[in-house]
């Protein structure tokens, strides 16, 4: 059986996956239940180091063997927080307002690139099966062939692909288009992605429909699908009744035992909605005044990216804005928001979820959303809450049972809002088990065997 090749920017300790994030959790789980090498950076930035060089670490966790490369202060500037979350990740997600198109930073996301092409060509065997993630890491597959690698290679984006004309404004997008086709597999997390792909690559590259996804440009075939990606769901169960998730659930329920509790749950990023759902919840306040002194909203914002300063902006406007509403709604002994600017450990976050009445995940954009799973894992099915979701994150289209709103319509969001406190224990049951029913069946597991077997059979000529 072929070896499983796991390459992304971050790399987690698999066997202390439960205490990372989405993408982390979702890769160490691939990898325990396979075995196989997980290649990626170190998370080490060597100050003064030569740019294109980095040192590479190789130990043993398990079955699974993680090589990681240290990056040199100035490869991690330009190629981590310059060209990959200063330019993909706001275009990727929509906002082309926030890209900064730093003719500098192309250097650096190639050199990377190259580095972890060259770093990893020294593990490979012949029959290796790669799968490389997100965006971080577009070229790798041609980097890679440049060199020599004739292996199997899948690629999966786990942020949204945009339309088109928007994708087109990046201006190395035909470089970046033309790698693609250097992947036997292409990944998305929604149908919205993969049809948004469709079209670019046929208007940009003249690229031929074959059918069943399959496009033929650049003298190659590539073969895309749509593979949302999902949990867990028994660890997560488990997560739930362990003792760190017990000890939260007793302590929001002794403490807001006579408010019900909204909750949000995400990294501070500005494609998260944060700004929205605060001035949401305000107007819920406003329209609907019964949930004054009864209505709690706790805000979970884990530090994120903090070395750019569109994330400090949106720190600062967050703080603001519920500084805001406290201010002008807050009584002695309540306060509608309490906005927590820190990382919960994963293993306490279960408690939280099954505490709250609410789950609010609006997003502007997201390309899966994990939280909106995890939220759905962690319920009491006899008494659970209520998902509120943004129609624009990729979770939309397989929890239709959510209430789905728009997040940009402020007066609609604070309407759902109070739907959800209202919603009768009948209506929150049978809502409960179809959406648990849907991310039982699409898990984890499912999603992860269902792009290896694709790519199995894929194959680029
Ligand atoms: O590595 P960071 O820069 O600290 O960012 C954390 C991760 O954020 C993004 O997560 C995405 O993947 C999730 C799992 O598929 C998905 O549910 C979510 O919608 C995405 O935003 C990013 O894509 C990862 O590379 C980062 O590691
Ligand atoms: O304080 C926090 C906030 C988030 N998370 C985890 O981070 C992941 C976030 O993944 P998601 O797909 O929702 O969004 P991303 O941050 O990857 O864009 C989820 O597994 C959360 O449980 C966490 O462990 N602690």
């Amino acid at each position: 059986m072929s070896r499983l090749v796991v390459v992304s920017n971050r790399v987690a300790d698999p066997r202390k996956a439960a205490a990372a994030g989405g993408l982390a959790v979702a890769l160490g789980d691939a990898l325990n239940a396979t075995g196989g090498l997980w290649f990626g950076w170190s998370g080490t930035v060597v100050e003064g180091g030569a740019p294109g060089e980095g040192e590479l670490h190789v130990q043993q966790a398990g079955n699974v063997t993680l090589a990681t490369v240290d990056l040199s202060a100035e490869d991690h500037a330009g190629y981590y927080l310059g060209y990959s979350n200063g330019v993909l990740w706001p275009v990727f997600h929509y906002r082309l307002d926030l890209a900064r198109f730093d003719a500098g930073f192309i250097g650096a996301y190639r050199r990377v690139n190259q580095l972890f092409a060259r770093k990893l060509m020294t593990q490979l065997k012949p029959d290796d099966i790669l799968w490389v993630h997100d965006y971080h890491l577009i070229p790798l597959a041609a980097e890679l062939r440049a060199l020599g690698a004739t292996q199997r290679i899948g690629f999966f984006l786990h942020i949204p692909l945009p339309p088109q004309q928007v994708l087109a404004a990046i201006p190395q997008h035909e470089w970046l288009m033309r790698a693609m086709f250097d992947y036997d597999l292409l990944g998305f997390q929604s149908e919205a992605d993969l049809q948004n792909f469709s079209r670019y690559v046929q208007a940009e590259a003249g690229a031929v429909d074959l059918g069943e996804h399959r496009f033929r440009a650049f003298h190659r075939t590539v073969q895309a699908g749509a593979f949302p990606i999902g949990i867990d769901v028994d660890e997560f169960a488990a997560l739930t009744h362990g003792k760190e998730a017990s000890d939260m659930y007793d302590r929001m329920k002794e403490e807001y035992s006579r408010r019900k509790l909204l909750l949000g749950v995400e990294r501070l990023d500005y494609s998260k909605g944060l700004p929205q759902r605060l001035r949401a919840f305000e107007a819920l306040l406003k329209k609907y005044p019964e949930n004054i002194r009864s209505a709690t909203l706790i805000q979970i914002a884990s530090p994120s990216r903090e070395d750019m300063g569109t994330y400090t902006d949106l720190l600062q406007e967050l703080e603001s804005l519920c500084g805001a509403t406290n201010g002008n709604f807050g009584e002695l002994d309540w306060m509608p928001v309490r906005f927590i600017h820190r990382n919960v450990a994963r293993k306490r976050l279960p408690g939280l979820y099954r505490a709250a009445r609410v789950a609010l995940v609006t997003p502007l954009r997201d390309g899966m959303n994990l939280v909106a799973k995890e939220f759905i894992a962690a319920q009491d099915p006899a008494d659970p809450g209520v998902l509120v979701l943004s129609r624009f994150a990729g979770a939309a289209e397989q929890l239709k049972e959510a209430l789905l709103v728009n997040p940009y319509d402020t007066d609609g969001t604070a309407d759902t809002m109070q739907r959800a406190l209202q919603m009768p224990l009948q209506e929150r049951q049978a809502r409960h088990q179809r959406l648990l029913k849907n991310i039982r069946e699409q898990d984890v597991h499912w999603w992860r065997q269902r792009f290896l077997d694709m790519l199995g059979n894929a194959c680029n000529g």
